[in-house]
């Protein structure tokens, strides 16, 4: 495998609490390659979150990442990122898409200034070069230029999550991090969405970090997917392989426990 976009190793998190700590995240270890969809699934609370908030370096205390964990970006330690490279490496190298990122817009701006705030900050963008590139950047995801000039209260939820997956792309990222992106939309929309990111990834090249409780929906767009279980990453396999032969028992567990797609019986979860 060439050079991975992102490498975790032994990754542990606790949230330190007055009585005692919470290990989060228990060791965790994965390569993500480049232009590669890789899926995090596993129960509410296992923490998939939690990872994804360290990636970005967006985790704040009572998170504390432990001693010996490492991650790399592109060969570099996004943990030893100081105020300007981490400045830099966010947007740039890892954007991330949140749960409620629709609602993370702000509601008193247009689209074309919320474009230009990111790429004048980072890039020194004129307005007019802003705007060009907004404008190239919406029609990736199939939203008309003419909506730079709108609020967001005026799009519906699933153009609003796509402004900010258009927004995360403007610097060209190698990796772009969803989190339950599309939970909050409806399921027309949201695989909608989803095709359309890895159209993009294969035009652009960036690799994608995406969690979702749909497993379903996850062996459908992901090429590898990783199982956690209470803070342990306890399978990394292909998505084929997951789907047909889960080799964790928890895996099997996960599938058994999930309603069957398109009346079929999913293979897996029948067999454990
Ligand atoms: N700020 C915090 N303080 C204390 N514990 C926390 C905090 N944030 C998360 N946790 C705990 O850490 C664990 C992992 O949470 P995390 O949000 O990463 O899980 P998750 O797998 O992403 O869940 P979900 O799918 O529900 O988003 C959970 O048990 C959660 O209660």
């Amino acid at each position: 495998m060439s050079e991975p976009v992102l490498s975790v190793r032994n990754l542990s998190i606790d949230y330190v609490g007055a009585e005692g700590d919470f290990h989060a995240v228990k060791d965790v270890s994965f390569d993500i390659a480049p232009g590669e969809f890789f899926g995090l699934a596993g129960e509410s609370g296992c923490g998939k979150s939690t990872i994804a908030f360290a990636v970005s370096r967006l985790h704040r205390p009572p998170a504390l990442i432990r001693t010996g964990s490492r991650i790399l970006v592109g060969g570099r330690d996004v943990l030893a990122l100081e105020d300007e490279a981490l400045r830099r490496f966010r947007w740039s190298e890892v954007a991330m898409v949140f749960q409620s990122a629709m609602n993370s817009l702000n509601p008193v701006l247009t689209v074309e200034a919320q474009f230009y705030d990111v790429l004048h900050a980072h890039t020194g963008a004129s307005r007019a070069e802003a705007r060009e590139r907004a404008a190239e950047l919406l029609k990736l995801v199939d939203i008309s230029p003419e909506r730079l000039s709108a609020y967001p209260h005026q799009m519906s939820g699933g153009m609003r999550q796509r402004t900010v997956i258009a927004m995360c792309l403007a610097l060209n990222p190698k990796l772009l991090i969803m989190d339950e992106p599309t939970t909050a939309l409806d399921v027309v929309v949201q695989r909608e969405i989803l095709q359309r990111i890895d159209v993009l990834r294969k035009q652009l090249g960036f690799s994608v970090l995406f969690i979702t409780h749909d497993l379903g929906l996850m062996v459908q767009v992901s090429d590898r997917i990783g199982i956690m279980l209470e803070g342990e990453l306890v399978e990394v396999n292909d998505a084929q392989t997951i789907y047909r032969a889960p080799q964790h028992p928890y895996t099997k567990r996960l599938w058994a426990s999930m309603p069957r797609l398109h009346g079929e019986q999913i293979s897996a979860g029948a067999e454990a």
